[in-house]
């Protein structure tokens, strides 16, 4: 039942017992030489069922898996229910219970498919043609600015889910972009980032979207207002706010007192997440950035797997398959941390945008049930985009004392074959090498061929890499938005069977809101020492310290 201790399921002392028993055998090298078929057994193709086109090949044959190994991990998924309460996520029942939601991320790509019954789904298609109404108005210049002028320059103001979806994908399919219309998104309560935007931006041509699911987030409500005295010091009429200011919310009431009128809301529900929102009204950004039909291309795509995740066996579900991987790395072999290194520039935020995805859904110590849980949860996601990772941490990836499972992911082509693709060529030749030196390394007897007889003892130590490093390889066509669609939500959804078999709520986030309340506390002190009461002796001396020097 979910909310249970995962640990109590009967598989999870079989997956001890066997990485007790067996781990030492687990040798990809060894592996794949008594197997010819690993690659065949291991690796599935993933072809949309309708929809736009998308493809793409999971390798998952360089883990430390045996059949065996992967069975017992499914059990696992059979016995914490993850087929039920992905049926309950899609029927909008609330399996987000710390906060009474349903959680429907799903419904926003649904394109009538699955029968949905939750308040505010049936608003969807409306909000989606009010997307590409403003969006079509914006992009051919019949929207204008308060001085006649066409918009050549938008700036998204929102922090966490209301800014790292649309970032990253504007960031992704920039190869589908509107050259002339510049996107800026400011996240920072740092006044910095408002300031170095606001510095090439034109009042009379910018548009600001002002985007938070609740409306009340400080970072963002603050750049709102400094982003607003801004334009009226240019603008001068608070009518014109209405041709320059727009919001994402699903706190109307907040938006109006702000000052943006009620046509200029693009509203979203509740049973949306942040971290899972770039498929509502907070993707009006990218589908400004890449137009309307490509906004959509990108939701069908994610719809395509959410319908394999429904509907398609445990067995051969990829995102369980990655979840399970995920698991046995994560509880069993003891990693920190997980890696995504997509071979691709246009994916230089995908392992930004996870962090919160993952980290913020599977960062929890209680279940749902309220017991502290006694295995490890979500692990640390990071990365960048190949090859520059090869170039700094690599090395510890290689080399070092930690187990890191890392996802390869690669187009296959480009959207920018120069030089005859010899780029492309060189970026994938790297991307097909580093999983493989990673799995099968090079050993000793290797290394003193290469050396020579005169090299020393230390020398040809550490150039051996001990290999057996498991790694997933993700290969597609060409990354269009469909592929993108796809590609998040099977990374969604393995994080959902993930959460379920750890018997946690990953889609709450209690865990950001303590930092929040001493912040309000101690902004009020901030102003002279005698205020500064109530805390331990560091955090006392470091707000004297800055008292110090302390300015308007
Ligand atoms: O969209 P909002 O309401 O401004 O919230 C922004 C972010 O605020 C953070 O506090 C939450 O941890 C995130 O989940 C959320 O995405």
């Amino acid at each position: 039942m979910s909310g249970k201790l995962a640990s109590e399921y009967p598989s999870w002392k079989k997956l001890q017992q066997i990485f007790d028993s067996e781990h030492s055998k687990l040798v990809l090298k060894d592996l794949f030489a008594q197997d010819p078929e690993r690659f065949a057994k291991f690796s599935r193709e993933y072809s949309s069922s309708d929809g736009p086109d998308v493809t793409f090949l999971l390798d998952y044959s360089k883990n430390l898996i045996t059949q065996p190994v992967l069975d017992t991990l499914f059990s696992l998924v059979r016995e914490a229910e993850v087929e039920k309460v992905r049926d309950q996520m899609f029927a909008g029942e609330h399996i987000n219970t710390s906060e009474d939601r349903a959680v429907l991320h799903v419904a926003l790509r649904n394109f009538n498919d699955f029968s949905i019954q939750e308040e505010g789904v049936d608003e969807v298609a409306g909000v989606l043609a009010h997307i590409k109404e403003f969006t079509d108005a914006v992009r051919s210049g019949e929207w204008k600015g308060y001085t006649g002028k066409t918009i050549n320059t938008i700036v998204n103001i929102g922090i966490g889910g209301s800014d790292l979806g649309p970032v990253m994908v504007t960031e992704a399919l920039k190869a589908y972009a509107k050259r002339d219309l510049t996107a800026h998104f400011v996240s920072n309560i740092d006044g910095t980032h408002l300031a170095e935007t606001l510095r090439v931006s034109d009042p009379e041509r910018t548009l600001f979207i002002i985007a938070s699911k609740t409306f009340t987030t400080q970072e963002t409500i603050t750049n709102a207002e400094s982003a607003r005295d801004w334009f009226l010091a240019s603008a001068k009429d608070k009518a014109h706010v209405a041709k320059h200011f727009v919001a994402l919310s699903t706190n109307t009431k907040a938006v109006t007192a702000f000052g943006i009128s009620e046509s200029n809301i693009l509203p979203f529900w509740d049973w949306v997440g942040g971290r899972y929102s770039l498929w509502s009204a907070i993707g009006l950004s990218i589908a400004l950035v890449i137009g309307y039909n490509h906004f959509e291309e990108l939701l069908k795509g994610a719809h395509g797997v959410d319908k394999h995740f429904k509907e398609t066996p445990i067995e051969q579900n990829l995102p369980v398959i990655l979840a399970v991987l995920g698991i046995w790395y994560n509880d069993f072999y003891g990693a920190q941390t997980h890696a995504l290194l997509p071979y691709d520039q246009y994916l230089h935020k995908f392992a930004d945008y996870f962090q919160q995805g993952d980290m913020e859904s599977n960062g929890k110590f209680i279940t749902k049930g309220g017991q502290r849980v006694d295995y490890q949860t979500g692990p640390i996601i990071w990365g960048a985009a190949g090859t520059n990772g090869q170039h700094s941490f690599y090395q510890l990836v290689h080399q070092g004392t930690k187990i890191i499972p890392a996802d390869f992911i690669a187009p296959a082509t480009t959207h920018n074959p120069i030089s005859h693709s010899k780029h492309h060529r060189i970026l994938l030749s790297n991307f097909f090498a580093q999983p493989e030196a990673l799995a099968f390394g090079k050993t000793e007897e290797e290394v003193r061929k290469e050396v020579g007889a005169g090299a020393s003892e230390a020398l040809v130590k550490s150039k051996v890499f001990e290999g057996n490093r498991p790694s997933n390889s993700i290969i597609f066509p060409l990354l269009t938005p469909a592929t993108l669609g796809a590609l998040i939500a099977l990374y969604e959804h393995k994080i959902f069977v993930q959460g379920v078999v750890w018997g946690i709520n990953s889609f709450d986030q209690m865990g950001v809101e303590l930092g929040k309340v001493l912040a309000k506390n101690i902004l009020a002190q901030l102003e002279k020492p005698e205020d500064v009461k109530g805390h331990d002796s560091s955090t006392t001396g470091l707000i004297h310290y800055y008292q110090k020097f302390r300015k308007e």
